[in-house]
């Protein structure tokens, strides 16, 4: 496939209220874009890095720089790439797994629109709905905690993954637990707050029968995480320490966890996210697809990827509502905490082009 030019677009979409977690608060969502541009068909794919290197070690400045000066010119240099192809391509530049996620998407898309086949199709998914859940930000209080997810629950959320941090962890999953009862299906994301002294402190979760515990430890910290499934009950699930199949391979091997979440943007692609998947179903651990606050863009994507076999778990794939009072595309609405996988060609839905365009602060074209 030759690529005519690829584009680089920032859209600002304003979430309907601030979202805390333990490394800071969202006010809004600066999203990356990319637009692979052919003769026949366009494709796109979204940067899930955020505007600040407080989550991973990559920011939407850096991306578009990298995917500027070396992944771009990488890709468009020998004339006609596949998707497939994309990643040898860019190999031999280090890291930058979100910036590498979102061009190799755009490429895939790009190249199933023109075969006509969908993206859930290409993947490997099995399932026309997936189980969707919602991620709930810390709040000032727990009244207002209990609303908000007495409002997602009123919404059809089955699943509510809670924000935790030290000084926020035991009182608001207690106060959750106890309000909503013992069939609620609630998980807690630390996203790195804590330390190894912190382990006699989250066994404390135990009581509380969640379905996991999400990256309490630091990324490179897969001994404290093993400690943790020795000492607690409560499954471990890891995130940010998940970059590639070989280091799902490392973790498993020490026995740092007992499910995957699994982001495609943070692991470099849907093609590395598939290999992660089929790890993991090889030993037998489930996995659910992590969200990062992508607009429809991403979305539709993530629920081709969530409808692969091993993603047996919710994922945070929440409707567009949950964040945006309007997304770049169609909204996606879950139904009874239930997603339908879109079925078009590629990620299947594209961008609203008048919300583009409105959404839209930032554009640049790349060309070889
Ligand atoms: O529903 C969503 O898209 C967000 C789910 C969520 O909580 N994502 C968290 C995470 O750590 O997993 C996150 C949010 C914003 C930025 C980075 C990560």
């Amino acid at each position: 496939m030759k690529i005519t030019g690829i584009e680089l677009r920032l859209v600002d979409l304003p979430l309907v209220t601030p979202f805390q977690t333990s490394f800071g608060v969202e006010l809004s969502r600066h999203a990356l874009l990319v637009r692979a541009a052919t003769d026949d068909a366009e494709g796109w794919g979204e940067c899930v890095a955020i505007d600040d290197p407080v989550y991973s070690s990559e920011y939407a400045g850096g991306a578009i720089d990298v995917l500027k000066r070396f992944l771009i010119p990488a890709v468009l240099a020998p004339g006609r790439v596949t998707a497939a192809g994309v990643a040898p391509l860019v190999d031999k530049f280090k890291g930058h797994r979100m910036a590498k996620a979102a061009l190799e998407t755009a490429v895939l898309d790009a190249e199933l629109r023109i075969a006509g086949l969908p993206l859930s199709g290409y993947l490997g998914g099995v399932r026309p709905a997936v189980p969707v859940g919602v991620s709930v930000g810390i709040t000032d209080t727990i009244e207002k905690l209990l609303d908000n997810v007495q409002g997602y629950l009123d919404e059809g959320y089955g699943r509510i993954k809670l924000k935790i941090q030290p000084g926020w962890d035991l009182e608001p999953t207690r106060a959750v637990r106890e309000h909503f009862g013992d069939d609620l299906m609630l998980q807690v994301d630390a996203n790195t707050a804590y330390g190894p002294a912190d382990l006699p402190h989250l066994v404390k979760l135990d009581p509380f029968d969640l379905l996991l515990i999400e990256q309490p430890f630091d990324e490179e910290d897969l001994r404290t995480h093993t400690r943790l499934r020795e000492m607690s009950t409560t499954p471990v699930c890891l995130d940010e320490s998940i970059l590639s199949a070989r280091s799902t391979v490392d973790a498993l091997a020490i026995g740092a966890c007992d499910i995957v979440n699994i982001k495609p943007g943070r692991v470099g692609g849907f093609l590395e996210a598939r290999r992660i998947h089929d790890v993991c179903v090889a030993h037998g651990v489930p996995v659910w697809c992590g969200g990062m606050l992508e607009t429809g863009l991403g979305r539709a994507a993530n629920l081709a990827l969530a409808a692969l076999p091993g993603f047996t778990l919710p994922g945070d794939i929440s409707s567009s509502a949950r964040y945006f009072d309007r997304d770049l595309t169609e909204p996606f609405v879950a139904e009874g905490g239930m997603m339908a996988v879109p079925t078009g060609p590629g990620i299947g839905i594209d961008p609203d082009p008048q919300a583009l365009s409105e959404l839209t602060t930032w554009s640049e074209w790349v060309t070889a």
